[in-house]
């Protein structure tokens, strides 16, 4: 049986009265790239940190590569690469000084590993890390945390301020190691990048898990009708699968639906008269965009409707 590359187990994390991540489970297997999609503070980088064993969660478990997060954090380190938002790395050192630093951490034949990845990125050796530009930096970082050949590479907004050819740079890598069998997790908010090199997605809302699929899946359970007519007649609660969207543009709307296919939607519709339709297929960019959307205004209108009972639950409390 195929063992999962990394595993999140009901992991809940609270910094004081904050819950960053509230009994949230996702795994990845070898070979594929995992993208988790979320706006600010959604719980991607506390997820990542729980991976990497450099915070412990206040319940449920963490797996990398078959090793506990909260026991082996020390040896996941090594054997797993990981490129933060901001490279950590020291101004004064050369690209090349860095290299052989870093080699010191790791088997032989980094700093050679290294050397090449920096050439293929068209880095100088001898240029001090102060002289470098934005993405020099984050391609010196990328080498970094690839030299050791990791089983699984974990990106946190790697690509976020960077030019888009160093960012198309950065998504062949992840590309190219996953086709190595590697694993690569990747945080993001760009929906477009993460259409383009994920084979799955996990979408995260304040601290929540709203989904886990293959993209591949997705895009095959939606589909965009454009309806014109008088829509009063829809019966919603015999809808062929869920509808994650709705926007009006003059006599039409266009609804997004999940879960379902064309035919369904086309024998549920027939029946409707007075009403025009038109069945297209979304663009996975699309549908990544109004699935998170659709979820935060989810998420806001449960936080709306909990606050009268915290309301009680404080008064009553007094
Ligand atoms: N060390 C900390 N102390 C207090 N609160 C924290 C700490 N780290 C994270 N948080 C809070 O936990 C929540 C999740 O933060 P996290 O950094 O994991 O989100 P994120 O999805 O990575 O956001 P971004 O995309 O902005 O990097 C946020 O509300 C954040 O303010």
């Amino acid at each position: 049986m195929s063992q999962a590359a990394f595993e999140l187990q009901n992991v809940t994390k609270r910094f004081r009265r904050q819950t960053a991540l509230d009994g949230v489970s996702f795994s990845g297997n070898s070979g594929e790239v995992i993208a988790i999609l979320g706006e600010n503070g959604a719980g991607k980088t506390t997820a990542i940190n729980i991976l990497l064993g450099k915070l412990k969660a206040d319940d449920g478990s963490a797996h990398v590569l078959g090793l506990d997060s909260a026991v082996h954090s020390q040896e996941i380190r090594q054997q797993v690469g990981y490129v933060p938002d901001e490279p950590c790395l020291y101004d004064w050192m050369t690209v090349g000084e860095t290299g052989w630093f870093a080699s010191g951490f790791y088997p032989s034949g980094y700093y050679e590993r290294f050397c090449d990845l920096m050439s293929e990125y068209r880095v100088p050796l001898d240029k001090k890390i102060k002289q470098l530009s934005r993405g020099m930096k984050a391609k010196v970082s990328l080498a970094l945390s690839l030299a050791h050949e990791p089983g699984l590479l974990i990106l946190d907004e790697p690509t976020s301020g960077l030019d888009p050819l160093v960012r198309r740079e950065f998504l062949e890598s992840m590309v190219r190691v996953a086709a190595e069998g590697r694993t690569v997790l990747l945080a993001s908010h760009q929906v477009a990048e993460v259409e383009r090199v994920a084979d799955a997605v996990v979408i995260m809302i304040k601290g929540k898990l709203v989904m886990q699929a293959r993209l591949e899946e997705l895009k095959q359970s939606c589909c965009e009708v454009v309806l014109t007519g008088d829509i009063t007649a829809l019966d919603k609660q015999d809808l062929p699968g869920e509808v994650i969207s709705q926007e009006t543009s003059g006599s039409q709307q266009q609804w997004l639906f999940l879960n379902t296919n064309e035919n369904e939607l086309r024998n549920y519709f027939n029946q409707i008269s007075g009403l025009i339709y038109e069945i297209r297929t979304p663009s996975l960019e699309d549908v990544l965009l109004r699935l998170l959307m659709s979820s935060r205004e989810k998420s806001d209108e449960q936080a709306v409707s909990a606050k009268p009972e915290e309301a009680t639950a404080s008064s009553l409390a007094k």
